[in-house]
């Protein structure tokens, strides 16, 4: 059988989204229809200070990574039986990079620059990408079987190199991919917005409001994700999926290059935002905010410890693993809450950016696209998971993602 076509396709076709979205945004028009489509030309994808800040930025988040600071947690249990130990240091990673961004700033570094090297920058985190992730996939030959992904080693090399066949893969006591999950690519993604918050400076002498509350939520949920980096060692790309190009490019470039997308075009299509405005955007962000925040934490903790009185009172299904469901609280209202107020903060980065284009509200629609599907595939791996257990909780919880909707 051939491989599947997604996994041939679309390690083409995501990087040329990336240099495309990128493109458009900064074009006067920003039209993702246009035909020929706005590709960047070649002179403005190549500059030879790109790969030097990428590699520094890559040097100073692995020093950080091994900062004797914050704690050590223990991952889920191994098929082997084994647990791998993750240094609890994101969040510091993130205080100490913006300091010394702001230190550079303070001594006259041009952070404005960063918006003509971004399809430069965007170039090089492909690059590096298809490098990294070929590397995974030689080395995970070496990997005990104990220690591959179940879902990524059909044999099929195309397929698994998409996928990745090794779980975790480490150097030593380096995780290479609970690293790049949070920190590099996370923590590139705000610095950009910042240098494109500075770019409006150079151009207008002052940021707008629109561009200053696309620089706060995203900031927001970045600093969210490295203060409860603990609770990342319990997802589905840390537990199940092995790390392949899609991890690595999701991680490493797709994230840092295109969940700022509304950043950047701001820089070119200023947008004029009434306070009354405003408000509705940030209350909306907050909503979503909270949402996500209180159903993510109570599931957390729910796993970690059901006796705490927070989670205690809950009502909640036997499975015949041992472990139960709940089926009241956040976790009772829909089957993925978390997803819900993730989806609500999505249109709120969207909106200051007015309803003139469509560019801006790119990211909404891929990410309603990726949780649909990963709430199939979630729903699936229950249901093997707890059997019968997953289909009452279905029945008790009949909504999936919007209450009364899907
Ligand atoms: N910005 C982005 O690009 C992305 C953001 N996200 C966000 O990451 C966060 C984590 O999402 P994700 O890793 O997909 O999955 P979830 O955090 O939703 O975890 C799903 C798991 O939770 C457990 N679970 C499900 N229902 C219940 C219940 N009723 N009671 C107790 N446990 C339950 C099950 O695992 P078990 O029973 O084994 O514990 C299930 O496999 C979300 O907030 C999501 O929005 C995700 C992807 C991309
Ligand atoms: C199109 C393509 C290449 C998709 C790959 C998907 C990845 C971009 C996402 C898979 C799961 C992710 C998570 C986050 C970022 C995007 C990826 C890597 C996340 C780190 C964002 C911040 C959140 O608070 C989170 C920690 C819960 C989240 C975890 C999942």
């Amino acid at each position: 059988m051939g491989p599947p076509v997604g996994a041939v396709c679309i390690p083409v076709f995501l990087p040329l989204t990336v240099l495309f979205l990128i493109s458009v945004s900064r074009s006067p028009e920003a039209s993702v229809l246009q035909w020929p489509p706005a590709l960047p030309s070649s002179d403005q994808l190549w500059d030879p200070l790109a790969p030097v800040v990428l590699l520094g930025w890559m040097g100073l988040h692995i020093l950080l990574y091994f900062l004797p600071v914050g704690k050590v947690s223990d991952g889920l249990t191994l098929r082997d039986g084994s647990r791998l130990k993750y240094p609890i240091n994101g969040f510091h990673a993130l205080c100490i990079s913006s300091g010394l961004v702001m230190l550079f700033l303070g001594l006259g570094a041009p952070l404005g620059r960063l918006f003509e090297l971004l399809p430069p920058l965007a170039v090089c985190a492909i690059g590096a990408s298809f490098l990294f992730s070929i590397y995974l996939y030689i080395r995970s030959f070496w990997a005990p079987s104990h220690a591959l992904a179940l879902g990524g080693n059909t044999g099929n090399p195309l397929y698994d190199f998409f996928i990745g066949r090794e779980l975790n893969p480490r150097i030593g006591s380096f995780d290479l991919k609970y690293f790049c999950e949070l920190r590099p690519g996370l923590i590139g993604w705000v610095v950009i917005n910042l240098g494109m918050l500075m770019k409006e400076v150079e151009l207008r002498g002052s940021p707008s409001l629109a561009m200053i509350l696309v620089n706060c939520f995203q900031l927001l949920y970045v600093a969210d994700a490295l203060w409860n980096e603990e609770a990342v060692l319990t997802t589905m790309d840390i537990v199940h999926d092995g790390f392949g190009f899609m991890l690595v490019f999701g991680d490493l470039a797709w994230v840092p290059f295109t969940y700022g997308l509304q950043a950047a075009f701001l820089v070119v299509h200023p947008q004029s935002l009434s306070a009354l405005g405003a408000a509705v955007i940030i209350v909306l962000n907050g909503i979503g905010y909270y949402i996500f925040r209180k159903s993510n934490s109570q599931k957390n903790q729910f796993r970690r410890d059901p006796t705490h009185p927070s989670v205690s009172k809950l009502e909640t299904i036997a499975t015949a693993t041992g472990k139960r469901l709940l089926v009241s609280g956040w976790w009772g209202l829909v089957r993925h809450p978390n997803y819900l107020g993730d989806l609500l903060m999505a249109l709120a980065w969207s909106l200051p950016c007015g309803f003139s284009h469509l560019l801006p509200y790119f990211y909404v629609v891929y990410f309603t696209i990726l949780l649909i599907h990963r709430e199939a595939r979630d729903e699936r791996q229950c249901r093997d998971k707890y059997g019968v257990a997953w289909d009452t909780y279905c029945r008790r919880v009949p909504y999936r993602i919007f209450p009364y909707i899907y």
